[in-house]
């Protein structure tokens, strides 16, 4: 559910062009937020990925780092966290102290970026996820230690065009990341396994999918719309003695809620490994 916004006036340079910088520039420009010759975008070595960008949104493509630096002031690093050093090398020459860094990696700190620029620029670090492409993110965002509260405050407006963004704490947004950036992966890992218990029981795969993914969404958009405790929902559809109960008592057997927790506390530990090994990056070099 995208929020109504009002348009932000400066440009936005996106240093990276993978699947996320694309889901977020796909919603960006359907939600016409910033108007599309006002995103820029580059990536390491391939240019062919960017006249496909180039195309598919009517955005472009700067002459040099230099000129995307120089037509922005938001500097989206979208680039996988082990590069994150590399790109804001290469950027730093021709960084103003008016660029505002906005970095989408998992587990890299505002302090970490912050020493790598060695400048007072106002970092900003997010998690957004893939639903970004259809404007249905859950996105998290905390300031570094130059952010202005202004500035995070217009960052989570750029992130609202793309779905849901809250700020929170940058000691939560590991926690974050688990739950929200690595969330899409496990919804679709459980239908993938909803799928394939409905094949098993005799239902065709065209069927299956259909039927799969709209008891997925209907149970999601109750939630949504009905703002109802799920824990109320559930019990709606739990007949004392019927199906449901039979089903939810083996979820119980196998403790879903302990492999969960898990599944989120492993997430969340290898995001606090992946800021640990960038920093470690840096300081090994300087
Ligand atoms: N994939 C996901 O669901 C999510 C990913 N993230 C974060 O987003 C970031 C990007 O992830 P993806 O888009 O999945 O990766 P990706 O591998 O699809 O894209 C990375 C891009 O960075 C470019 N690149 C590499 N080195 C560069 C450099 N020095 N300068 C400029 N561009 C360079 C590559 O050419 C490529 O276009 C990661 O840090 C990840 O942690 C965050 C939320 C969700
Ligand atoms: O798997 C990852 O590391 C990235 C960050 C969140 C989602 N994908």
């Amino acid at each position: 559910m995208p929020h109504r916004i009002e348009k932000i006036e400066d440009s936005i340079f996106f240093v990276g062009a993978g699947a996320m910088a694309e889901a977020i520039i796909k919603g960006l420009v359907y939600s016409r937020i910033i108007p599309s010759k006002h995103i820029y975008v580059t990536n390491k070595n391939s240019r062919h990925r960017l006249l496909e960008l180039k195309d598919d949104y009517e955005i472009k493509i700067p002459d040099s780092l230099e000129d995307g630096c120089k037509k922005s002031r938001y500097i989206l690093l979208a680039v996988k966290p082990w590069t994150v050093k590399a790109a804001c090398e290469n950027l730093k020459p021709f960084l103003t102290k008016e660029h505002v860094i906005i970095s989408i990696a998992a587990g890299v700190t505002t302090t970490v970026i912050e020493q790598i620029l060695g400048s007072s620029n106002e970092v900003i670090r997010t998690m957004p996820n893939t639903s970004s492409a259809i404007c249905e993110s859950a996105t998290g965002i905390c300031g570094g230690k130059y952010a202005k509260n202004e500035t995070i405050l217009t960052v989570k407006r750029i992130f609202e065009t793309v779905g849901e963004a809250v700020v929170v704490k940058e000691s939560q947004i590991d926690a974050v990341t688990a739950l929200c950036g690595s969330g899409p992966a496990y919804i679709y890992y459980l239908i993938e396994g909803l799928e394939k218990a409905g094949i098993n029981q005799g239902l065709n795969e065209e069927d299956v999918r259909k039927l799969v993914v709209q008891t997925v969404y209907g149970a999601a958009k109750m939630l949504v719309e009905l703002h109802a405790e799920p824990a109320i929902l559930r019990k709606q559809v739990t007949t004392p003695n019927g199906t449901t109960e039979a089903g939810l008592k083996t979820l119980e057997k196998y403790d879903l809620h302990e492999i969960i927790e898990k599944t989120i506390e492993s997430a969340r530990e290898r995001a606090k490994e992946i800021g640990k090994e960038t920093e470690k990056e840096i300081w090994n070099t300087k």
